[in-house]
């Protein structure tokens, strides 16, 4: 099995990649450089993405691939964007992000969101490549489903009528803006 390395801290992520990778033996970034952790100083989701994979692509000489990700929301102005994961505080807190999403849309008619997924490939001696996939979708009023990780349980999809947390593993796999974006770079790599 071939393996591929992942830059990054967040097992939910991980999870989603092991269903996307099915044939491929996924290694999250901490089980080699524990320690492994770079501040996210980027404008856009591409610049950040790019940042994580260089960083554990130098430290490893080989190659890597980064995700970062985040969900926008149109009401908001595309909020929380890059500041997803730390949108209520600098702690991560999943539950936290959820009911201060579910605060600032309280009684918002236009509901409609996207997931931004932006994989970065960063390999020695060659320029870092980045690929976006993105899923349409509609912030829920309450949470529903038990599945997935980060906004999942809030991020309605109407054409399944499921949120995204209700989806198991392999059925986010098929549909999600990760799949989407890992699908763009396995085209890349199919042409090099
Ligand atoms: O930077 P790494 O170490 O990869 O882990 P992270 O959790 O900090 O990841 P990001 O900086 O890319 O922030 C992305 C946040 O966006 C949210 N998110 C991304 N993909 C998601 C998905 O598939 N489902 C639900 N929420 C998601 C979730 O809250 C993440 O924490
Ligand atoms: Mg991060």
């Amino acid at each position: 099995m071939k393996d591929i390395v992942i830059a990054t801290g967040n097992k939910g992520k991980i999870n989603d990649f092991k269903h996307i990778f099915p044939d491929y033996n996924v290694i999250g970034i901490t089980s080699l450089l524990p320690d492994f952790d770079v501040e996210e100083t980027g404008d856009t989701f591409e610049d950040n993405a790019a940042l994580k994979a260089e960083a554990a692509s130098h430290l490893l000489g080989k190659a890597v691939i980064a995700d970062d990700s985040g969900l926008a929301v149109d009401a908001l102005d595309g909020a929380p964007g890059i500041y997803s994961a730390r949108y209520a505080g600098e702690n991560k807190d999943d539950a936290a992000n959820i009911d201060l999403l579910l605060k600032n849309m309280a009684g918002q008619q236009n509901r409609s969101a996207r997931f931004v997924c932006v994989i970065a490939l960063s390999e020695p001696g060659q320029e870092t490549k980045t690929f976006r996939g993105e899923a349409e979708g509609v912030i829920a009023e309450e949470r529903r489903g038990e599945n997935g990780f980060g906004y999942d349980p809030v991020f309605y999809l109407p054409e399944r009528q499921l949120m995204m947390a209700e989806l198991t593993a392999d059925e986010k796999a098929e549909i999600s803006h990760r799949r989407k974006a890992i699908d763009q770079l396995k085209e890349y790599l199919s042409k090099e």
